[in-house]
């Protein structure tokens, strides 16, 4: 059986990838080797049948020794291990999580529903290295894959709202103490009746402001409150998330050297683990919206046209409503006031599971497949 080494398993986006693998009963087609940088030696995941062992994933002939390595371990450890195992004269394939290897050219970011002709033709001319997308672009091109494949986008601003997840696990339970010492601070004046609303507003303003308020992981108050700046700062004035929207949009479509414009601004909201998107869009023509709709709603078998009533977006529309599903909503479709070309909808993914976790194993498999077909 083919060996497959997956580092990083034990992290969040690891975590949601083994619960996917385990669902899809992926393991069955291969023999997995788990890695950890510190837990080497322990009892590692159960996949049926008890738990596995624990290899150290800085054994750079360990890792050398395997078909596929997948990595959900950070940047850093990409940085640190890719290079010196290709060094090494390693020609295994390299599936990574870390954003480090997604610009190179010798690398293809994955998204299969949207580019799987540029995985094809990718493995065809012996590329090596797949890598996942940035989150928020993921989950808008599951989103509006359908109008790109028309080719009816000129441009696209987004505005997003991306959740406390893509800060990392710390960041997660940062914005639930953050809730709860706000929803403590209030109880009180809450369970009477008889309260002033300015008294708990005032309360809660004290809480955000007061010393003992965790903003550690996120520098600032996210719940009752949010933050518009994600990742570190470009030259030109966007923050890294919103320049990875319009390069790695292109790249992942294959059409680099004609890239379609698009940016935006990227805001963190108290959402937990699923982003959301508000998008203009320039079309190419004055395209009816049935038409709009058909095209977003058969680009792939996990995006849905949601009724732009407030019935249906209320229930379906939302993270509360997506989180922890491959659903990807899309509503509020309608042309702007600007005219017959301009286009507006808003999205929500779940950015753990298409976002992060779900193109890592669907390439995976694949490559298995391509390689059982070579074998
Ligand atoms: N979070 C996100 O939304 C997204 C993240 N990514 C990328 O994926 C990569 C991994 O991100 P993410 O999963 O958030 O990272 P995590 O910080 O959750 O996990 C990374 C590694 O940290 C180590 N670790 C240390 N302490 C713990 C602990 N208490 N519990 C679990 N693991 C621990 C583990 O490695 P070890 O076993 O070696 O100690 C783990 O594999 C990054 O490159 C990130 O940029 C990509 C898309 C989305
Ligand atoms: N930057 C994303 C999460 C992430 O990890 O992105 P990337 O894989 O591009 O570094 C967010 O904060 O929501």
């Amino acid at each position: 059986m083919i060996k497959i080494g997956i580092v990083g398993w034990r992290g969040m986006v690891g975590s949601v990838l083994m619960d996917r693998m385990k669902a899809e009963n992926d393991f069955s087609g291969f023999a997995p080797v788990f890695f950890s940088t510190s837990q080497a030696g322990s009892a590692g995941p159960d996949i049926g049948g008890g738990p596995q062992p624990v290899m150290d994933a800085n054994d750079l002939d360990r890792l050398g020794d395997l078909a596929v390595i997948v990595s959900c371990q950070g940047g850093g450890y990409t940085e640190r291990t890719h290079l010196a195992l290709r060094q090494k004269g390693w020609t295994g394939y390299w599936i990574d999580a870390a954003s480090t290897l997604r610009m190179k050219d010798d690398s293809v970011i994955v998204l299969d529903p949207v580019n799987r002709h540029v995985i094809d033709r990718a493995l065809d001319d012996g590329i090596k290295d797949f890598i996942g997308g940035n989150c928020t672009v993921s989950l808008m091109l599951m989103a509006i894959g359908g109008l790109f494949e028309k080719n009816w986008v000129a441009w696209i601003s987004s505005m997003t709202y991306q959740s406390a997840s893509g800060g990392g696990a710390n960041t997660m339970r940062e914005l639930v103490s953050q809730m709860g010492l706000l929803g403590d601070g209030a109880r009180a004046m809450l369970a009477d009746p008889a309260s002033s609303i300015l008294d708990i507003d005032r309360q809660i303003s004290e809480t955000l402001a007061g010393p003992d308020f965790p903003t550690r992981y996120f520098g600032a108050p996210l719940a009752a409150s949010l933050i518009p700046w994600i990742d570190r700062a470009m030259e030109n004035g966007q923050t890294r998330e919103e320049w990875k929207g319009l390069v790695e949009t292109n790249k992942i479509l294959g059409r680099s050297a004609n890239p379609i414009a698009i940016d935006g601004q990227c805001v963190r909201v108290g959402a937990m683990r699923c982003h959301s998107q508000a998008l203009t869009i320039k079309l190419t023509e004055a395209i009816p919206l049935p038409d709009i709709e058909a095209a977003l709603a058969s680009a792939n078998d996990w995006v849905s046209v949601v009724p732009n009533d407030k019935a249906a977006t209320l229930a379906k529309l939302s993270p509360a409503a997506v989180s922890g599903t491959l659903s990807i909503p899309v509503g509020r479709i309608r042309k702007l006031n600007m005219g017959p070309r301009y286009l507006t909808l808003f999205t929500v993914g779940d950015q753990l599971l298409w976002g992060a976790a779900e193109p890592l194993r669907r390439v995976l498999n694949i490559i298995l497949a391509r390689m059982d077909g070579a074998a």
